[in-house]
């Protein structure tokens, strides 16, 4: 049965005289949206939303009362706009078993569902992920120069703020931009959790996002709701597409999200916006931001050098593209190669740039980051100092912070901040909950091992350096016993009546026998003869080591942006694992330090047969090559189905304790967040 509420338009209608079609279907648009809240008085003029359920036989009449002004302007393009929101709220609102046909009645004149339905509007999330995915594109980045198009990146971003009417209030967001190599997306998280502990609303512009687009905005700390994103996001679209021409053709991807956040955050006024930059600097899209109150420049490394260029010099000054004449800037310790650069360009542009050495528990007194891994310390300490600018230049910082005692420790508000801030997929451990819940439903507890995820989305090398130290430092705080070869762990197993494997003597936790499984995928520009080699190296140096290697292909692509909610399972696997297994065959040779010849079909025939439980019991130490196959690891055709192997793996087997580093793709990471949470 469907209710819904009988609503008048009165102050609405009074907006709506005069102005064109398109206004009025998002003007209704927006009523829509807000629907599921009840208007109320003051939403966008709404007057009233009383409650009153209509229902005949199997139909649902929706009755909008409104005066004859509202109904001449409230044309057919409304209506169709009005009946996809009937077909998008059924779900939204919860209600159930809505009639296939709905009549819209206006005044005395009904109009049918048959009448509009050719004519689907596109308003739902998904629609817009689909016109999303529409701006992505294939081509090489052009606003570096490609004489082909008329006008540059920067001044085609320019064009689409005057058409969303933003030029003049984008002055006033009081902006923190952030560019660097590695580090961006913590450092701007931390600017945000401090900067709303003191007080200030807050908008935070991030990328890329983990599992929806949605993450990429946040207002006072929390990610925009669905509402509120396809408020603004089909707003600007409809702006920017009424507009485009052949010189001006809609934005690619980024271009439109970054505009889509500056729109979002001068709508809902917030005092302060934190925006990463997207790549690079110079030419990134968020450097139409003319006059921001403080830059910050994270770790640089070698990452898309292949847009960058290939040297530390050439990374760095496209980096310094962001400083603007005379506004503070702060960065952290360098390599010589990229300091001297934005030393130099700071001294051009007048910069007062400061370098920030990462923060000291003594200032943390005794207060612990939320984001793990010491490299956060360095990403902390920016923050912090990136802060204090903005406090300062906004004149708030005396006015807050006077009475603090002048000792070295950080305000109150900073120690929240720094201790609360939160980013996905960054060193993140996700114990799995399908394990626990499936003992908490009455199965034998003591037949279930543990399974462990740690995430972190490094993808460059010096990423993976920081991910490989947080990784062996973090599972070797949690050994409970030193590692049992594959031998001893053979005498000590048994199959107990209902199929589990289980210890034969004691059964105290410290019998528990890790396993540390990787779990990698990387993109093809990445250089894996880099990453891997570096990755076993640092886990070896502190005492870690992998027991095996699985390499998957990513559920998500570049080619598609999907919501949250899109269906994971629906998922194929891949057919074409070449990449996959190259990946393998470096990890090998880096094993076994030598390469080891295999022919194709062997190795096709390994990704179509899952490995049997016992594959996770040989350490490395123990891996011979034999028969033609590779041993210390794997190719799995899916995501999702590596995932339930290592879940039957560890549910099957008591004494397993699979710690997991899923790692080299921001992709991957995500993806594994969305299955887990499933
Ligand atoms: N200061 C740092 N030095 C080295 N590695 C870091 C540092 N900060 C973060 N990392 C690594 O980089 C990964 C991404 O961190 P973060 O999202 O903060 O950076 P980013 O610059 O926004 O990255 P992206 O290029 O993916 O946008 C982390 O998971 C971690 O492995
Ligand atoms: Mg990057
Ligand atoms: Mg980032």
């Amino acid at each position: 049965m469907l209710y819904f509420s009988n609503f008048r338009l009165g102050a609405v209608e009074r907006n709506l005289r005069g102005r064109n079609f398109r206004a009025v279907v998002e003007i209704v648009h927006i009523m829509l949206l807000h629907s599921n809240t009840y208007m109320r008085r003051g939403i966008l003029g709404v007057a009233c939303f009383d409650r009153k359920e209509l229902l005949r036989d199997d139909k649902v009449t929706w009755e909008i009362g409104c005066s004859s002004h509202f109904l001449n302007a409230f044309n057919l393009a409304a209506l169709k706009a009005f009946h996809s929101f009937v077909k998008i709220r059924q779900k939204g609102l919860q209600y159930a078993n809505m009639s296939s046909e709905t009549v819209v009645t206006l005044n005395n004149r009904s109009v049918t569902s048959e009448s509009i339905q050719e004519c689907p509007l596109p308003f739902t999330y998904e629609a817009a992920m689909e016109a999303l995915s529409s701006l992505i594109t294939r081509k090489k980045r052009d606003g570096y120069s490609n004489p082909n198009v008329k006008y540059k990146k920067l001044e085609r971003m320019s064009m689409y703020i005057q058409i969303l009417g933003l030029e003049e209030h984008i002055a006033d967001l009081n902006v923190i931009h952030v560019a660097g190599t590695k580090g961006k997306g913590s450092t701007c998280t931390f600017c945000e959790a401090i900067l709303r502990e003191c007080g200030f609303r807050t908008g935070l512009f991030t990328s890329p996002h983990l599992i929806d687009v949605k993450e990429r905005f946040r207002l006072n700390g929390l990610e925009i709701s669905e509402e509120q994103f396809l408020l603004y996001f089909w707003g600007c679209w409809n702006q920017l597409k009424d507009k485009v021409t052949e010189d001006l053709p809609m934005p690619p991807l980024f271009q439109f999200l970054t505009l889509l956040g500056l729109k979002i955050f001068v709508s809902e006024k917030v005092d302060v916006a934190i925006i990463e930059v997207g790549l690079g600097g110079k030419y990134d899209s968020t450097n139409v931001i003319q006059d921001p109150v403080v830059c910050g420049i994270t770790s640089l490394g070698f990452d898309h050098t292949e847009i960058l260029g290939d040297t530390l010099e050439k990374i760095a000054l496209h980096k310094a593209g962001i400083f603007k004449p005379q506004v503070p800037a702060f960065t952290v310790p360098q390599l010589p190669e990229a300091m001297d650069v934005l030393k130099q360009r700071a001294h051009e542009l007048e910069v007062p740039l400061q370098v920030i050495a990462p923060l000291t528990y003594k200032r943390l007194n005794g207060v612990k980051l939320s984001l793990s891994g010491n490299h956060q310390l360095v990403n902390a300490g920016l923050a912090v100092s990136l802060c204090i600018s903005w406090l300062n230049t906004k004149g708030n910082w005396e006015k807050l912070f006077q009475n603090d005692s002048s000792d070295d420790s950080l305000p109150e508000a900073f120690l929240r901040g720094l201790s609360t801030a939160h980013l996905s997929g960054r060193a993140q451990i996700v114990h799995d909950s399908c394990l626990g819940s499936r003992n908490q439903i009455g199965d034998d507890e003591s037949c279930s091992g543990e399974l462990i995820f740690y995430l972190d989305g490094a993808h460059s090398p010096e990423s993976i350096d920081a991910c490989a130290k947080w990784f062996s430092n973090v599972v070797k705080e949690k050994i409970h016993s030193p590692l049992l070869s594959s031998s001893e762990v053979g005498n000590m197993e048994e199959v107990c009546s209902n199929g589990c494997i289980q210890h034969s003597n004691g059964e105290d936790e410290s019998k528990t026998i890790p396993k540390r499984i990787l779990l990698f995928n990387c993109m093809e520009m990445r250089d894996p003869e880099i990453i891997l080699p570096r990755l076993v190296d640092i886990c070896a140096s502190s005492g870690s080591h992998f027991s095996k290697a699985i390499f998957v292909p990513s559920i998500s692509t570049y080619s598609k942006v999907t919501s949250g909610t899109s269906d994971i399972l629906l998922n194929i696997p891949s057919k074409d694992l070449a990449w996959q297994f190259n990946l393998q065959r470096v990890w090998e040779r880096t094993i076994h330090g030598r390469d080891i010849g295999m022919n194709k079909n062997v190795k096709m025939e390994a990704a179509e047969s899952l490995p049997p439980p016992e594959f996770l019991y040989d350490d490395i130490s123990r891996c011979n090559p034999a028969n033609g196959k590779f041993s210390c690891s794997a190719v799995f055709p899916s995501l999702p189905l590596a995932v339930s192997w290592l879940r039957n793996s560890a549910r099957d087997n008591p004494s397993l304790k699979l710690q997991v580093l899923v790692t080299g793709s921001l992709h991957l990471v995500g993806d594994v967040l969305k299955l887990l949470r499933r």
